[in-house]
Parts: structure tokens; C-alpha cells; sequence
């Protein structure tokens, strides 16, 4: 039994796997996380290793010292990857990306994948058919739009996250929603167009936090899972313990 670690920008996802069944999942802030990640093991006290992925600064160390029955392994760029890394900067490619890279290579193989990760940033990735990573894009998040508008501008207030009635907002507020929530759903059905263009055998993975408020408004060729990221550590594990 494993327990796989998502560090992101915002939160902290945590995932138990026996064999490839994810048999809980758990969501909480950096603050504490030592003591939430104790409450997990507690209840599953079968859990052998920690798979851990962050695209934060966070201290594990002080993990290491509480659990000391456990493994502690870190996905870092060094680990083994199933794909050939053509970014041209590959030191700095977040390994939430590669995470998410590999498990859509290892899940789906001989066909193109992009996997759209709609979290703090939503990013793009694309492993074409003969496993070699290309890249993407990074843009900003729903969350993170909501709070650019408020913060750079004197008038527009901080809304929580709503879906548009209609594409044109008839007050502020609507205007506001139509801009964040149909802007960024244009964006994203746009770049399916785009890559589902180079070639039709392709496959499109939505994951996140925002998976299933995005995945009513996106083309329906789309394989939502709010959790790809969590499964993709635990192949990603899997793979490094054959390979590295
Ligand atoms: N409690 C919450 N806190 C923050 N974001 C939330 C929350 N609930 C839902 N969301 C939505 O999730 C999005 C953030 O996604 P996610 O939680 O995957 O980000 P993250 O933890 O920073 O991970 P990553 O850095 O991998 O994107 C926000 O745009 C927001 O709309
Ligand atoms: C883009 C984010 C913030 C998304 O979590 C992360 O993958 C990251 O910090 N990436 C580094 C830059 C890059 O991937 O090229
Ligand atoms: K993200």
C-alpha cells in the first residue's frame, strides 16, 4: 500500500493505492500537513511508502523524522521518465507536469496525449505517439483569475467562482464571470482544436481542481479525472522502482 503526495501551489492532495485502487482520498493545507499525513497512516497502517511530488518550497524533512517505519520517495527531474524530454529547458519544467507526462504515457501508449491540468495554473502538456515530451502552455488558473482582476484593478471586486448564464454579462458581475469562466473554456477548447489538429489519434486528459466544474462547458472528447495527477505519481513510482 502507497501513499502518493501531490505538493501544488494552493493545497496538498494525498492519495492511498493499493496495487492501482485508489482506496481514499485527501485534500488539506500546508499548514499542518505533517499531522494530516500521521491521521492517513494511522488509518491505513499497511501504508509502506510515500510518494511525494512538489512544485512547492515544503520541508518533508520534518516528515522523515515523525515516520520512520516508512519510505519516503521524492519524484524529482532525475527520476526515470517514460518519455524523451524535448523541452528545451528541462531543469525547469515543473514535475508536476512531468508527473502528469508520464502517466498519460504509461496509461495510453502509440497515440499523441495532451493533458490539461486546470489547477492554481492551468497547463498543457503534450507527449506525442513516439513518447517524446514537447511541452505546452501556462496560463493562469479560475482562481487565480478571479483574484488578478481584483487585484490590479480599483472597481472590480473578488467574486467566488460561478458558472456565466450567458456570454454577455449584463452587469459587472456577469461581465466578470463571462470573462473568467467562458474565457478560459474558449481557451481550452481552442488548444484541443489546435492539437487534435496535428493529429486525430489523440487522446485528452482534464485533471485538477476545477475537473468537473471545466468538463460540463469542454468538448465532450475529453477524459476528465480530477485525480490523473494522483494515479500518474502512483505509475510513476511504479516505473522508477523497474528503471532507475
Ligand atoms: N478550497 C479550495 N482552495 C483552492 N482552490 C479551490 C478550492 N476548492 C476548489 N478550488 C478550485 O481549484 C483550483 C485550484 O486547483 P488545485 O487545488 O488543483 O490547485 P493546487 O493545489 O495549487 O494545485 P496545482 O499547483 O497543482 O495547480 C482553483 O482555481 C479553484 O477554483
Ligand atoms: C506551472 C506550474 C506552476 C503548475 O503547477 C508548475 O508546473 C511550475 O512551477 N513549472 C515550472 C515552469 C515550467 O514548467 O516550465
Ligand atoms: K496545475
Amino acid at each position: 500500500m502507497i501513499l502518493t503526495i501531490d505538493v501544488g501551489n494552493t493545497r496538498i492532495k494525498g492519495a492511498v493505492f493499493e496495487g492501482d485502487k485508489l482506496l481514499e482520498k485527501i485534500l488539506f493545507d500546508k499548514e499542518n500537513f505533517i499531522k494530516n499525513i500521521l491521521k492517513i497512516i494511522e488509518k491505513f497502517p499497511a501504508i509502506q511508502d510515500i510518494v511525494v511530488a512538489t512544485v512547492a518550497d515544503i520541508d518533508f524533512e520534518a516528515l522523515s523524522n515523525v515516520v520512520n517505519t516508512i519510505n519516503i520517495h521524492y519524484i524529482t527531474s532525475d527520476s526515470a521518465f517514460p518519455f524523451v524530454n524535448k523541452y528545451a529547458t528541462p531543469k525547469t519544467l515543473g514535475i508536476d507536469r512531468m508527473v502528469l507526462a508520464a502517466g498519460a504515457t504509461l496509461q495510453f501508449p502509440k497515440m499523441n496525449r495532451l493533458i490539461i491540468d486546470a489547477g492554481t495554473c492551468v497547463t498543457y502538456d503534450f507527449v506525442d505517439s513516439n513518447d517524446n515530451y514537447l511541452g505546452g502552455a501556462i496560463s493562469p488558473g479560475l482562481r487565480l483569475r478571479y483574484e488578478a482582476l481584483h487585484n490590479f484593478t480599483s472597481k472590480l471586486p473578488l467574486l467566488q467562482l460561478s458558472m456565466p448564464q450567458n456570454f454577455i454579462g449584463d452587469q459587472t458581475t456577469a461581465a466578470i464571470h463571462s470573462g473568467v469562466v467562458n474565457g478560459l473554456v474558449y481557451e481550452i477548447n481552442g488548444f484541443i482544436d489546435e492539437y487534435a489538429a496535428l493529429d486525430k489519434k489523440i487522446i485528452i486528459i482534464l485533471t485538477g481542481g476545477d475537473t468537473d466544474f471545466l468538463a460540463k462547458r469542454l468538448k465532450n472528447t475529453i477524459f476528465a479525472n480530477s485525480n490523473f495527477l494522483l494515479e500518474s505519481l502512483s505509475q510513476t513510482f511504479q516505473y522508477k522502482i523497474k528503471n532507475d
